[in-house]
């Protein structure tokens, strides 16, 4: 079934399409954004794509209407695709109880423990179901070049990118995060994630856990094209939801390359944060996937 369109917005000289379809994987109707740069409108050079992962509460619009990404991804020729953080509108108890658990929470993993097991599959919804409908939707699909596509995120998001860069080898041609989530099992929003969505709880967490994926020998890939950025002033880095120094220290155990952990004074966790350095993080992109 094609993509339905909810939205078209004309923004930097692109378009801004708001997009839904049904997800065979989450067995709801997803909605996402998908941004095209001027070059790829008339569909001659199709544009590769960055993929933004949002944070814990978030929408798809609340980095296209505050990331700043569209400004550089416009001049260097990049298509951006905000999916959306978890399936929707179902009815499991306790899916809403909380903001850092269950809708707009889904953590980018596909859940082991009942009753989320159904329909709580975000990894395989971002790896497997969204690039294939995309990039060949009979509309959508022109704008895009599906063969060269890097990946970002920002807090769960963060950790999302950083992981199923790890963990789907080859796929992603470069990674990104702000203030991400670095080492879930041991911090209390990823431990809280993993107890709910997984059999086996914080245990099988480190299958799902930047830090943990590195410290296994997973990365077989050379140098790690990673930038990570985190304000000094967030306060969820202070409180130890981050812990990105223990994604540093085990870079440096491993002796692996091409991780650039960048420590900003005074910058806090929100998009104001975020769309200081968005342009940055095109940048990263565009230079792995052969635009810069
Ligand atoms: N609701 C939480 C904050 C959650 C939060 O900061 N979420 C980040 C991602 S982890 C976000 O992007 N929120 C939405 C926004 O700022 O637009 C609180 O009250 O402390």
């Amino acid at each position: 079934m094609p993509l339905e369109t909810k939205a078209t917005i004309t923004t930097f000289g692109g378009k801004l399409f708001k997009l839904s379809h049904p997800s065979s994987v989450t067995g709801t109707p997803m909605n996402l954004n998908l941004f095209v740069p001027p070059s790829a409108l008339s569909k001659t050079a199709p544009a590769p794509v960055l993929i933004y992962l949002s944070g814990l509460t978030c929408s798809p619009d609340n980095c296209s209407e505050k990331g700043f990404f569209q400004h550089r991804a416009s001049q260097l020729g990049l298509a951006l695709v905000y999916p959306d953080t978890s399936p929707r509108g179902l009815s499991i108890p306790g899916q809403n109880d909380s903001w850092d658990f269950g809708e707009a929470a889904g953590f980018y993993l596909d859940a082991t423990a009942e009753p989320w097991r159904e329909n709580y599959k975000m990894e395989s919804y971002i790896t497997s179901e969204l690039p294939s409908i995309l990039f060949s939707d009979p509309e959508f699909g022109g704008y895009l070049d599906g063969t060269r596509v890097s990946i970002t995120g920002h807090s769960m998001g963060g950790h999302g990118a950083l992981t199923l860069y790890l963990k789907h080898q080859g796929k992603y041609q470069s990674v990104s995060a702000f203030a991400p989530i670095a080492n879930p099992t041991r911090c209390p929003w990823g431990e809280k994630a993993f107890r709910g969505y997984l059999a086996g709880g914080v245990e099988e967490g480190k299958k799902h856990d930047a830090v943990e994926l590195l410290r296994s020998g997973i990365w077989k890939g050379g140098d790690l094209k990673a930038l990570v950025d985190v304000g000094t002033g967030d306060n969820f880095y202070k409180s130890g939801q981050l812990l990105p120094e223990n994604l540093e220290a085990v870079v440096k155990e491993k002796g692996l390359e091409g991780v650039k952990v960048r420590y900003h004074e005074g910058y806090d966790h929100s998009y104001y944060f975020m769309a200081s350095f968005s342009g940055e993080h095109v940048e990263h992109a565009a230079r792995h996937l052969g635009l810069l």
